[in-house]
């Protein structure tokens, strides 16, 4: 075999030969097996306080915190763009916030006036909202916490199900509790049906890691916790039957989607769930993933577009069914 004369090589008898179907674009079109679009999309949004506001989240370059007039002007762009649902997250000024979130279900809170705004602005959108008490707490857990710093469970709870609630009322689609109280999606599930608001979803975080990619997200809402951390609520990042578990308990409670988060670190338990489940899967391609790919794109180290495709579709091809990305948009105008 000549490498100097490739012509005089002898054809081997290779009878499979995958690059055949590799060979032209149209080809590599054809054999696809996984796709993104815009219908996977889910659209993670700041709201603050205020008018005329936008204001960058410094380790979230590209990402904004909007006052409420901006941001229905933004949603109805994203919107336009084909995205179909957004997830609303709040930032709380430190004068709202107290020891048990009691902001968190105000009848007239920033959520709850925002969701009213979006529904009667642009009613077509899918709103998301976040059942936790981390935005609302002067000690930035998602929970209430006793004399000895213990994070309570049943006590959260019952806040929970008053947040829920009070997102129902102003016609919210989904309450989404990303808390990881145990037994929160049975109550509030039995709570919103006790209401009348059967038609409520319950996206839930039902495998949520303590994990270090929350960093920005942190950041924008100023809700980084003031002592300890999170991980005698959130999952030990070694672990993936427990998370079997946990959505097992999401889904006999009254989940309509389950979510494993974040995605990137956590494609396997993305691809286990699948196999344990029909509901389907949301991944949340999280604040730290995020910041990751801009500041290398900022640094001309890689190729941002292709860097961005190339995880969300690992994402699909992991099992997820929708991803929650701060990329939505520039993702939504890359397919268009
Ligand atoms: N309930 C808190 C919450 N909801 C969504 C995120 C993180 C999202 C992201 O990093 O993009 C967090 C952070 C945390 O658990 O501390
Ligand atoms: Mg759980």
């Amino acid at each position: 075999m000549s490498l100097e004369n490739p012509s005089t090589t002898k054809p081997s008898n290779l009878f499979q030969r995958p690059r055949r179907l590799r060979r032209t674009a149209t080809l590599r079109r054809m054999m696809r097996e996984t796709t993104l679009t815009v219908d996977d999309l889910i659209y993670p949004m700041f709201v603050m306080e205020g008018e005329g506001q936008k204001v960058e989240i410094a380790s979230m370059p590209g990402c904004y915190r909007y006052s409420l007039d901006l941001l229905l002007k933004e949603i109805a762009e994203v919107s336009q763009l084909g995205i179909n649902a957004i997830a609303l997250f709040p930032v709380i000024s430190e004068n709202k916030k107290d020891n048990t979130g009691t902001e968190s279900y105000n009848p007239e809170g920033l959520v709850q006036q925002t969701v009213k705004a979006i529904k009667q602005a642009i009613p077509e959108i899918v709103v998301i909202t976040d059942v936790a008490l981390d935005p609302f707490t002067t000690h930035g857990h998602d929970g209430l916490v006793d004399e000895n710093g213990t994070i309570l469970n049943d006590p959260t709870v019952e806040v929970l199900v008053k947040m829920a609630l009070s997102q129902a009322a102003v016609g919210t689609d989904f309450v989404a509790p990303s808390d990881m109280m145990d037994g929160r999606i049975g109550a509030i599930r039995q709570a919103l049906d006790a209401e009348g608001y059967i038609n409520v979803g319950i996206l839930a975080y039902s495998a949520k890691y303590a994990s270090a990619y929350y960093g920005p997200f942190r950041d924008a809402l100023d809700s980084a916790p003031k002592f300890g951390d999170k991980k005698t609520y959130q999952m030990d990042a070694a672990n993936a039957r427990e998370a079997i578990k946990e959505v097992e308990l999401d889904i006999a409670e009254g989940a309509d989607i389950v979510m494993v988060k974040p995605a990137l670190a956590y494609l396997d338990i993305i691809h286990q769930v699948r196999q344990a489940t029909q509901l389907p899967i949301a991944a949340y391609n999280v604040s730290g993933e995020y910041a990751m790919i801009k500041a290398a794109a900022q640094r001309g180290w890689i190729d941002e577009k292709q860097v961005i495709l190339e995880s969300l579709t690992s994402m699909k091809r992991a099992g997820a069914d929708l991803i929650l990305t701060y990329f939505a948009k520039e993702v939504a105008l890359m397919l268009l």
